[in-house]
């Protein structure tokens, strides 16, 4: 079930995608939280920079492998303004963090791109539970994934065929 508490994580994973979206990154934004409900790191995807790995999930991930401990992975949760992709999927699953909860699905963001005509990402588009089926995974949420398809389709009004 996806709580209040929850959805308040996920409209700062919106601001942190919007955030993106200024510095010219696609718009994607998550936030990891402890179990106590400690915020523990915040990040937007940075693939402007040339580097098409750098999306908020991966780098959470790892960050969470550097810095605590294998109870403490499995206890937080990761919120995202975007279901993870599969590399993102597996990063997490190896980590051994908890909970997921994300705003739009990837099968959205497929269909919002198809229909502004994105070419396809080389990458297949999978949910989060093919790769790591033992992950707790809730999402999407409709008022929310509209504020995220916004956030996608001025993205591409601007900076089309720049990645
Ligand atoms: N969830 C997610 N999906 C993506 N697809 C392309 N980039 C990203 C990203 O940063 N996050």
């Amino acid at each position: 079930m996806v709580t209040d508490g929850d959805v308040r994580y996920l409209r700062r994973c919106g601001e942190l995608a919007a955030e993106a979206l200024e510095e010219g990154d696609e718009p994607f934004g998550s936030v990891l939280v402890g179990g106590d409900g400690t915020v523990l790191g915040e990040d937007h995807n940075r693939v402007a920079s040339g580097d098409r790995t750098r999306h908020p999930e991966f780098a959470l991930a790892r960050w969470a492998a550097a810095h605590m401990t294998p109870e403490e992975r499995a206890a937080a949760t990761v919120y995202t303004s975007g279901e993870h992709c599969p590399m993102c999927a597996a990063a997490h699953a190896w980590v051994g963090l908890g909970r997921i909860v994300y705003a739009s699905s990837s099968e959205q963001l497929a269909s919002w791109s198809a229909e502004l005509g994105v070419p396809e990402p080389p990458v297949r588009t999978l949910p989060i539970q093919d790769i790591a089926p033992g992950v707790m995974v809730e999402g999407p949420v409709p008022e929310l994934a509209e504020e995220v398809r916004a956030l996608h389709r001025r993205f591409h009004a601007r900076f089309r065929g720049a990645l």
